[in-house]
């Protein structure tokens, strides 16, 4: 009811600021935009499920997250894509790796320093009565 859509009002003004300030961190420009299906023609071959902060951003405006959690395991697609589409140690695949592990602790950094754990929990509760 209104309590409840206040909660995940909350909850979207909150992702909203942890995704605006990631797409403006010049070190995670290679995860704003879907990877060019075009240009990485076998992209699909390897990544079953691809994510991006865009289609984030996105997910949230759309009510798709009713807990921090649901944002976090998106971060992690993103992650975990990277990781596996850029395996070798040629130097370009070691940056975006790099860039992949910097992306996930910092999204756990913020997470915990910020998100407050009795908010999540009512999150996680809203999300369990609907
Ligand atoms: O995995 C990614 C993105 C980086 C994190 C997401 N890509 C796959 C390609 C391999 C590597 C170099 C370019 O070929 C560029 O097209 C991509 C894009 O980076």
């Amino acid at each position: 009811a209104k309590y409840e859509s206040n909660v995940f009002r909350e909850l979207r003004i909150f992702l909203r600021d942890v995704i605006n300030r990631l797409m403006s961190d010049r070190k995670f420009c290679c995860f704003v935009k879907p990877v060019n299906l075009d240009e990485v023609t076998d992209y699909l071959d390897v990544v079953t499920t691809p994510m991006d902060f865009s289609t984030i951003a996105d997910k949230i405006d759309d009510g798709s997250y009713t807990s921090a959690a649901q944002f976090v395991a998106d971060i992690q697609i993103i992650v975990n894509n990277a990781l596996k589409y850029n395996p070798v140690s040629d130097p370009l695949s070691k940056a975006v790796r790099h860039r992949a592990f910097m992306l996930k602790d910092t999204v756990d950094s913020i997470i915990d320093k910020e998100l407050d754990s009795d908010f999540e929990k009512t999150c996680e509760e809203l999300k369990e009565s609907r």
